[in-house]
């Protein structure tokens, strides 16, 4: 053991990435767990198959990579290797060593899992928790042989959980029985200790040439190393969550991911849960027969049903209800849902399901906001998107694509670039708001820019339009970054609010009655601020002046008056208002 132990160390010294250092380790470890076995009573009736590095540092996956019996080097989440993109459910795995935070075994065949403790000679046999009762992740083992699995926890120095090893063994003969995990996992625990400093550090193989595709136009060195695991991600089954910062680009990646998955055929459906009042969750979740509520007029698809044969994105998965999150976990393990009000029973699910968060799941976990089997179902394939100020590389190559993709809608075969001073600015400045915000500065500096030099084929945009952008959203203050996008975010809810409420009536709603929006702000504000501070504030001070602000309110506040009526609600707020004004 020791000269294996010391030729290990030496190995991984001359490590140049973690393939290589994943290679020895797994290697090291593989043949440790087969001397054991020929030692012991499981000699020639057991096999060591396959061996895996998941690098999972706190928020998403990093790194995978998996070395399969009689392999010498690895298939990493790079190089998908001749079946296709390796299996990875791993969420069991996972749970139990978050839980335990000692090295697992796991009895694919019973449904078990031991946790391993040194004091303690007992075993303490668990069923499978959660996303195992489901039967999916089992039958992941035992689809690929996989009746025995050690997992051990890769610890970094000062960082603690850094990911987990695992090791799987087929020996059917050992079903239900102590298998030879006990006898060898004090050793495999010291190599996986020797060798995390050089998983965790080491770089990733750098990537060849790298497709982009509107979804992820852009790469940076960041993106880049995150888009192995992306590409494998993308064609499993599984539930994958992403999370990140709002406007980080969580739904082009959770489209990206089902352009590039299997069911890029079929349909790609969003279900935005800020925009979905918590009462109508259930339905616009799993749809409606006629009649199952009160407004229910006719029959509905929910978002499941929509997105059948493809995929379905989550996004703010916090704001999803406790009695919501009971349904979806249903779907999530059984595969099967029921429409709301549907006598004849449960339908099954063909979805796969991206979910996004900008929340900490794991605090909302805490907080008891979220089911914690929930979380643990939907975190079998966690990936966080990088904020752009971690991606700053890409600053350029973003402001580039953006004002030239805005170009081109005018210009078809135009171009428009960007200066680079101009791209020195964008890049010398935080970016809080994300691919948002640089959206919304390109946005201003390009209608700069074409007021300059007018609707010319070839536009460039210099480093004055783009200050100018800036200073622009900087005189709106500094709350303006967030103010801008919070107050867009806030329209957009209202419009999505709008569209769910359309379907969920199943009779068409008049796009007309989105305009009731400025009544609704109007009155709101006349409500809350009186009228002279309110038409000041919204920049209608003239109508004060000529006296055409009873008009204009009114005029606003009737068609208020009207989507109330319209949606059965009775009387608006601002009914007394309006009475008021009619009588001026
Ligand atoms: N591939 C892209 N091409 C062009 N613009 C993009 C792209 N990705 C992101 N953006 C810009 O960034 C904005 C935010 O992107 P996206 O909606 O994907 O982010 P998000 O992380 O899902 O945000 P939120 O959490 O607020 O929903 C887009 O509206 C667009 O302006």
């Amino acid at each position: 053991m020791q000269d294996d132990l010391s030729s290990l160390v030496v190995a991984l010294s001359k490590a140049g990435d973690f393939e290589e250092a994943a290679a020895r380790t797994l290697s090291s470890l593989m043949h440790l767990t087969e001397e054991t076995i020929a030692a012991g009573k499981y000699k020639g009736r057991a096999k060591v198959l396959r061996g895996m590095v998941h690098l999972r540092p706190s928020g998403g996956y990093l790194r995978l990579a998996i070395l399969e019996q009689g392999a010498t080097t690895v298939q990493s989440a790079g190089s998908a290797g001749p079946k296709g993109a390796p299996s990875l459910v791993s969420a069991t795995a996972w749970r139990s060593v978050v839980q335990h935070g000692c090295p697992v075994f796991i009895d694919a065949s019973l449904g078990t899992l031991r946790p391993y403790s040194p004091q303690s000679s007992e075993n303490i046999e668990e069923q499978l928790p959660g996303s195992f009762n489901s039967q999916e992740s089992r039958q992941s083992f035992l689809s690929r042989q996989a009746s025995h699995v050690c997992v051990i926890p890769l610890r970094t120095v000062g960082a603690g959980l850094g990911g987990m090893i695992s090791l799987e063994a087929d020996c059917p003969t050992a079903m239900g029985q102590d298998f030879i995990w006990r006898d060898c996992v004090e050793r495999l625990q010291l190599i996986s200790e020797i060798a995390s400093p050089y998983l965790t550090g080491l770089p990733a193989r750098p990537v060849g040439q790298v497709e982009v595709d509107e979804y992820l136009p852009v790469v940076g060195a960041t993106m880049a190393s995150l888009l192995p695991i992306l590409n494998v991600f993308a064609q499993q089954e599984e539930s994958i969550l992403i999370s990140g910062a709002t406007g980080a680009g969580k739904s082009r990646l959770a489209r990206w991911c089902h352009s590039r998955s299997n069911r890029r055929k079929g349909p790609f459906e969003v279900l935005d849960l800020i925009a979905v009042p918590e009462e109508l969750q259930m339905a616009e979740l799993f749809g409606w027969k006629k009649g199952a509520f009160t407004g229910a007029v006719k029959d509905s698809l929910g978002s499941i049903g929509r997105a059948e044969g493809g995929t379905l994105f989550i996004d703010e998965i916090d704001k999803l209800s406790l009695k919501a999150q009971a349904g979806l976990l249903r779907v999530l393990e059984e595969r099967t849902y029921r429409v709301l009000g549907d006598g004849v029973g449960d339908r099954p699910a063909d979805v796969r399901f991206v979910i996004g968060t900008n929340a900490d799941l794991r605090e909302a976990v805490r907080a008891g906001r979220f089911r914690e089997d929930l979380y643990y179902r939907i975190n079998v394939l966690p990936l966080r998107v990088p904020s752009l100020d971690e991606r700053r590389d890409e600053l350029p190559m973003w402001g580039n694509y953006m004002v030239n993709r805005r170009h081109r809608e005018q210009f078809p075969n135009g171009q428009a670039r960007l200066t680079p001073e101009a791209e020195q600015l964008l890049s010398g400045r935080k970016w809080p708001g994300n691919l948002r915000q640089l959206d919304n500065i390109i946005r201003r500096a390009y209608t700069l820019a074409l007021v300059e030099h007018g609707a010319v084929p070839e536009l460039m945009l210099q480093e004055g339009h783009v200050a100018r952008a800036l200073e622009y959203e900087g005189r709106a203050g500094d709350a303006a970054d967030k103010g801008a996008s919070s107050l867009v975010e806030a329209f957009r809810a209202a419009a999505t609010a709008f569209i769910a409420e359309a379907r969920r009536r199943g009779t068409p709603l008049d796009l007309a009655m989105a305009e009731a929006m400025v009544g609704v702000v109007l009155g709101q504000a006349v409500q809350q601020l009186g009228r002279e501070e309110a038409f000041r504030l919204l920049g209608r001070e003239n109508l004060l002046k000529n006296r055409n602000h009873h008009k204009v309110l009114k005029r606003e506040l009737e068609k208020v008056e009207a989507l109330y009526k319209e949606l059965g609600e009775g009387s608006s707020p601002f009914a007394a208002l309006l009475a008021e004004d009619e009588a001026a």
